[in-house]
């Protein structure tokens, strides 16, 4: 939304994904203004992107319209609590990106009235790909609302979610690079055991898992109009011939468990989002 004012208290890695995937979005960065803890990062960050850095909290919250919180979930009560009066005072739209910080825990220690939204973006709004989820408290205009998928939607996809679903959406997508990056990491030590040097495995398995995710959005947006887009399921039963090379290779993932150590890693992450609300 041009000459909106967007605050971001912490530059760290998601922050600094969001900013620098704006920035080359083409966004302009100037009506940014950032804090960290100590000011290094903000600055360095600012200076980086074209943006501002405040010295305080309290002079950005004082200085934006929409202030987004990008400081670990642990730390979030407290700033909360220290920016109160300026948050009271001058009434921006908050905006969480902390996992576990349900919207009726984030209202109960923001001032009365505060309108928040919660997201749920990823590291992957560096280059513009990130899979972001947003939820709205009750006092959050549609226009508030539409300011942050603006903001969201210039670094990726946005859904809007129940905040009941965000431990399952940080599963299937606030953490999942993570786990995407641990089977890119396996294959290519794979590769490096069949005799391929670890920098070009890692080229690679990375363009044949960036083609096997652009060719599944493909089906769905192509096929989506005619009928049924064909599934993940589907294209695994294209690429194995029969009696070929990929079945044994799919079979020995089944025999090994990796569905289930997906379905694990997912449930533990959604039980430790669970736990940082509690
Ligand atoms: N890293 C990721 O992939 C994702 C992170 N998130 C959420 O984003 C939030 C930030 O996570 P990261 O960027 O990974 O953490 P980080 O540790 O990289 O960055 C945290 C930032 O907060 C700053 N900070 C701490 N206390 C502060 C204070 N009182 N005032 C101003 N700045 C302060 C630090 O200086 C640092 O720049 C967390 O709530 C996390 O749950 C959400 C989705 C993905
Ligand atoms: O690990 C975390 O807690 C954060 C939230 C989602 C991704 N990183």
């Amino acid at each position: 939304m041009p000459g909106l004012r967007i605050g971001f208290i912490g530059a760290g890695s998601m922050v600094g994904a969001i900013v620098r995937g704006a920035a080359a979005a083409g966004r302009e960065t100037s009506g940014f203004l950032l804090t960290s803890a100590g000011g290094a990062s903000a600055r360095a960050l600012a200076q980086e992107v074209g943006a501002a850095s405040c010295q305080s909290n309290d002079e950005l919250v004082a200085n934006a319209d929409m202030v987004v919180l990008g400081v670990k979930p642990y730390t979030l009560p407290g700033l909360l609590d220290e920016l109160a009066v300026p948050l009271a005072e001058h009434s921006p739209l908050v905006v969480s990106l902390a996992a576990g910080l349900s919207l009726a825990r984030l209202e109960g220690l923001a001032p009365s009235g505060t309108r928040i939204v919660r997201a749920m973006p990823n590291i992957a709004a560096g280059v513009g790909q990130s899979m972001t989820a947003l939820a709205a408290g009750a006092p959050v205009s549609p226009e508030d609302l539409a300011a942050v998928e603006d903001l969201m939607g210039a670094v990726g996809r946005t859904v809007v979610l129940a905040d009941k679903d965000f431990p399952a959406f940080v599963g299937l997508a606030g953490s999942s690079p993570a786990f995407v990056l641990t089977f890119i990491d396996a294959l290519a030590r794979a590769g490096v055991l069949g005799g391929i040097p670890r920098a070009q495995a890692v080229e690679i398995v990375t363009q044949a898992v960036l083609g096997t995710a652009r060719l599944l959005q493909a089906e769905a947006d192509s096929n989506a109009a005619q009928g049924r887009p064909r599934t993940p399921a589907d294209l695994i039963d294209a690429v194995c011939s029969p009696g070929g090379t990929t079945v044994a290779g799919v079979v020995a993932l089944q025999r090994a468990g990796f569905s289930d150590a997906v379905v694990r890693a997912f449930e533990a992450t959604v039980a430790r989002d669970r736990e940082l609300g509690s």
